[in-house]
């Protein structure tokens, strides 16, 4: 049961095999046994994920059940969730009870889905390394002494142990494709404006993504179907009309075209990295696709252009935790500027406050031709190319991170370092576009993923694309032992 896809929990649920109830049970009596090896859950309430379990029991015995209802999942601790702590790895929200549903939260609740707990995450969702949340490091369940990257380390390490069938998670620059990578899952990020950041704690708003961690692409279609649509509360949501993203995943691969962009397959990734993605073109080849090169000229600005628009965006956002109307307050001070002052030294912590520094900079008089009007004309010229690369192809390819998990402390002393895990995941955030990783292989016992990248609106696509692959290969049933 734990390693059974979220199809086959709905039908284990529909056939009175097992309840919501039980399912829940066995997963927080999971939780129970490994959170504290691995850290991933922060915040937990068994009362409220049991009253969700028998109430989606209810709608089951009732006959309404939908395709998801009664199975459970972990939320990501920066969404809102009413009446649990939401503390988006933070101390500034150590004691944040949300008194509202974040829109993916709401959506999931009606669709039947039973939350286990939260999970934890880099600060802010700043980190690609879980290594900057103020509730302590996650660890990878594939090897307790490496990270799971981040920022939405904790949905990934959660799942990976099967701690949860399926995880929200959101992504800036990396941060659902990048721990997906390292823990073994498929995840996706959607097109900018698919799903709602109404309720998601703001990071870096043109950027901000929610979107589905799960073992297999057809489990991400069923969570996307799940939270993805207009939603009137986010003025960036898109009107469209809902579809659904699991429509085409049996469609056959033959005379799919996949672009490899050659800045993409030179000396950034690491040797083994790249003969795993090689292996799983090669599947992709009997499948009937095929490759050929593309480029995007200007991707390699990508880290830098995001390195000044994200801590821009950041410093404007989160000049809303002043201590004041909630969030934590320094104990002691003499005025209310030394309130504000104190209350954001205490509350947030180094690599955010890094980020507050450099995005009020670039945002300064002076500065903001030299630096933020910079970084957003390469924007652009980043999104034209991934338009120019999509006239010739219908996926791309690539690597989702340069190597696999790295162990802890191994680049936290060094942000540029740590900024490079995201060298592959960046652009498709700056052009807004859609992309996902899959899991594509093993590396010294470690999880390896491949990045495909589609034009915007190209979700299903994606998912079908990786489906294929998923019906011949076995990478992503396979979990970590140690947790079996
Ligand atoms: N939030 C993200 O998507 C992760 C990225 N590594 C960052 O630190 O900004």
């Amino acid at each position: 049961m734990i390693n059974a896809s979220l199809k086959e929990l709905a039908s284990a649920l529909d056939s009175k095999k097992i309840s919501s109830l039980e399912l829940t049970e066995l997963f927080l009596g999971r939780i129970a046994q490994h959170n504290p090896l691995i850290n991933a859950f922060v915040t937990l309430d068994a009362e409220k994920s049991r009253a969700a379990a028998k109430a989606a029991d209810a709608v089951r015995a009732a006959g309404n059940a939908g395709p998801l209802t009664g199975v459970p999942i972990a939320h990501k601790d920066i969404f809102c969730q009413d009446g649990w702590r939401t503390t988006c790895g933070s101390r500034m929200l150590e004691n944040f009870i949300a008194p509202y549903n974040a829109t993916v939260v709401e959506r999931c609740n009606q669709a039947g889905l039973v939350p286990l707990g939260k999970v934890n995450m880099d600060e802010f969702a700043m980190g690609s390394s879980n290594e900057t949340s103020y509730y302590g490091p996650v660890r990878n369940p594939w090897d307790t002494d490496r990270v799971p990257g981040g920022s939405s380390g904790g949905s990934a390490a959660a799942v990976a142990a099967r701690l949860a069938p399926a995880a929200t998670g959101t992504d800036t620059g990396g941060s659902i494709r990048q721990p997906a990578a390292l823990c073994g899952l498929t995840g996706l990020k959607p097109s900018y404006g698919t799903v709602s950041r109404w309720g998601m704690i703001a990071f870096a708003s043109s950027l901000d993504q929610a979107g589905p961690m799960a073992p297999s692409a057809e489990d991400c279609g069923l969570l996307l179907n799940a939270f993805a649509g207009f939603d009137a509360k986010d003025s960036t949501s898109l009107e469209r009309d809902n579809e659904d993203y699991t429509r085409s995943l049996d469609q056959p691969l033959k005379g799919l075209r996949i672009g490899l962009p050659k800045e993409f397959f030179g000396t950034d990734g690491d040797a083994a990295t790249m003969a795993a993605i090689e292996a799983a073109l090669a599947e992709y080849r009997k499948l009937g696709a095929e490759t050929i090169e593309v480029s995007l000229p200007s991707i390699s600005q990508s880290v830098s252009a995001y390195y000044v628009i994200a801590p821009a965006e950041a410093s404007s956002n989160l000049s809303r935790f002043d201590g004041v109307r909630y969030g934590y307050r320094a104990p002691d001070y003499t005025d209310l500027n030394d309130m504000y002052a104190k209350s954001r030294a205490q509350g947030f912590g180094e690599e955010v406050k890094r980020r507050i520094l450099i995005g009020t900079y670039v945002l300064s008089h002076g500065y903001y031709d030299a630096y933020y009007l910079q970084a957003q004309r390469i924007r652009r010229l980043i999104a034209n190319d991934f338009d120019a690369a999509f006239k010739q192809c219908d996926v791309i390819a690539s690597p989702t991170t340069p190597g696999t998990a790295f162990k802890f402390g191994e680049k936290s002393g060094d942000p540029v370092q740590m900024y490079l895990s995201d060298i592959y995941t960046i652009g498709v955030n700056l052009a807004g576009i859609p992309a996902l990783s899959h899991p594509c292989g093993e590396i010294n016992g470690l999880p390896t993923g491949m990045q495909l990248i589609g034009p915007y609106f190209s979700e299903h696509r994606l998912l079908n694309v990786t489906h294929q692959y998923q019906q011949v290969t076995d990478w992503h049933r396979r979990m970590p032992t140690a947790f079996a």
